[in-house]
């Protein structure tokens, strides 16, 4: 052995054991933070069997609840669920995105907003892509008025009507489901080319089995992207080959969408006004007019075909499971409390025109805004969105350089992982006394302090810069749908086996199933 090996092989164990260990455990800023297990300052080991169990928002629920605000998850993540030092701190601040949001939302190869992890790029295209998206816009938007009509009277209604003829209850979480991509996709896309998973239950299933599917296997392309990636080149599929085929065919479904809605759009030929694809036209125009180089593309692709093709593909995924998963609830909570539905439907029928069932054909949609005016429907939303928060898990940000301080705790160096979760924050019992009990109430009858501290706390739709770009088009869908099945029907529970909420970033039902009865009010 030579001297300087010797030397080496002496010295190694005391660096390795400074670093990894004495550094972790006592040294850095983060080791007087909370430790989530003995094993956190030192190795990811510990929170990677808690994701692998799938338990990580229950876990962090209780350790919130025994430790504060701030946990040390692994030596370098946090979890942090506060208002001050904490969500304004850390989103109000624009701490910019984690690698997860890479790994998870990339589509086409082209990341897209929400998976943009430099703050630049991501306020540029959110300044591109937004504006189709603001209150103002969905409120006046006439090919919404058209497309949310058709959903509502000519595919929604008539087979809740055949349904409560036939006393036959309703799964209505698949339900949910259509409904939510069928509005969606309706806008996006126009009539013509949206989906139609209310009426076509054969392409529903199609796309619902492959997403499920593909959820159970999010720990592996979470956490171990490049494993998968790599065995999946020498030809083993550690994620399940059908999986992969699903996501091809379903990037294939929408990237055809983006050709024929590309087609029809640079045709110039006038559509009815139900069939124009009004996101897409808005932001194509918005790449066009950013850049003007055409984006990514082969020659022979329209300008910005890639770029469109992954927000599209994305937007479209942000929009079935978030509210789908609310409406379960909402006609969840619903069913348990018909005196709610009587006095909701006293609300709904002063509407003007109501939203009653005409099977004829000739309803007409009051003003979206008078939908949006009603306190009681309001609340019942706001509360399901606070209690079955469809985004409960943490949304993880990065420390910026050059130290930040995070509820309390000085001298936080850059490149730390932290987040913060809705299902941890509204929980939280000095700002939503009993949270685990579903009170719309609280959102009408709290005193003014109260109600601001609650929306400080409330996090359904995250906060800052990279704030749900499509919640106001999501309240109206959702409040249009729970409306008109409020003013027509009542609802009561067949089966409600498996409702309790799932793990995950996203979670909706763990049994993805509720049955319910519904009935017609005369
Ligand atoms: C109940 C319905 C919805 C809920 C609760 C919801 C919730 C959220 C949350 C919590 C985030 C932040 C995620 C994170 O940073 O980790 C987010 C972001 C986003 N949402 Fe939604 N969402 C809903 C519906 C929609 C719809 C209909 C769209 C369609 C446009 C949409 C598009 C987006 C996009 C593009 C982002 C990324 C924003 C950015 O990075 O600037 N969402 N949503």
């Amino acid at each position: 052995m030579t001297p300087t090996i010797y030397l080496v092989s002496l010295i190694l164990p005391f660096i390795l054991l400074y670093q990894y260990i004495l550094l972790p455990l006592f040294l850095s800023p983060l080791s007087k933070i909370p430790a989530a297990n003995p094993l956190s300052p030192i190795t990811n080991l510990w929170i990677l069997y808690i994701r692998w169990r799938n338990i990580e928002n229950q876990t962090l629920l209780r350790l919130h609840q025994k430790l504060g605000p701030i946990v040390r998850l692994a030596p370098n993540e946090l979890s942090v669920n506060c208002y001050e030092g904490g969500l304004k701190t850390i989103y109000g601040g624009g701490f910019a995105k984690d690698e997860f949001y890479v790994r998870r939302f990339v589509n086409y190869g082209k990341v897209n907003m929400l998976c943009m992890t430099d703050n630049k790029a991501h306020g540029l295209r959110r300044r591109m892509l937004s504006s189709v998206y603001s209150k103002s816009s969905i409120m006046s938007s006439a090919s919404l008025r058209v497309t949310s009509r058709n959903m509502l009277f000519d595919r929604l209604l008539p087979q809740l009507v055949k349904s409560a003829e036939a006393g036959k209850p309703v799964d209505v979480f698949k339900l949910s489901y259509a409904y939510s991509m069928d509005s969606f996709m309706a806008f996006q896309f126009g009539l013509k080319l949206g989906s139609n998973f209310l009426l076509d239950t054969k392409e529903r299933d199609w796309y619902m089995d492959a997403f499920f599917g593909r959820r159970q296997w999010y720990f592996w392309s979470d956490n171990f992207s490049g494993l998968v990636g790599g065995l999946l080149r020498v030809g083993i599929h550690l994620v399940p080959k059908w999986i992969t085929i699903a996501n091809h065919e379903a990037a294939d479904w929408i990237l055809k969408k983006c050709d024929l809605a590309e087609e029809m759009v640079s045709s110039g030929e006038e559509l009815p006004v139900g069939d124009v694809p009004t996101p897409y036209v808005q932001e194509r125009a918005a790449f066009r007019k950013a850049s003007g180089d055409g984006g990514d593309g082969a020659p022979e692709d329209y300008p910005y075909r890639w770029e469109l093709a992954s927000e599209m593909y994305d937007h479209k995924a942000a929009a079935m499971e978030t509210s789908g998963d609310t409406l379960t609830y909402i006609f969840y909570e619903m069913s348990r409390h018909p005196e709610l539905q009587k006095k909701l439907r006293d609300e709904l029928l002063k509407l003007d025109p109501p939203l009653k069932c005409s099977l004829e054909g000739d309803a007409e949609l009051p003003e979206f805004k008078a939908v949006d005016d009603i306190p009681l429907l309001g609340a019942i939303l706001q509360e399901t969105l606070r209690r079955w928060a469809p985004v409960p898990g943490g949304q993880p940000r990065v420390t910026p350089p050059p130290v930040c301080s995070l509820a309390g705790y000085d001298n936080i160096p850059p490149g730390v992982k932290v987040h913060s979760s809705a299902g941890v924050l509204h929980r939280n019992p000095e700002v939503f006394p009993n949270p685990e009990e579903w009170t719309p109430d609280r959102w009408l009858d709290s005193s003014d302090k109260q109600t601001s501290e609650m929306n400080r706390w409330f996090w359904a739709w995250s906060s800052g810069g990279t704030t749900c770009l499509g919640n106001n088009f999501a309240t109206n869908s959702m409040k249009l749908v729970i409306a008109t099945v409020y003013s027509n029907f009542t609802t009561k529970i067949v089966d409600a086996k498996g409702i309790e909420q799932d793990e995950g970033y996203t979670a909706g039902p763990r049994g993805s199933k509720l049955m319910l009865q519904f009935d017609r009010v005369k």
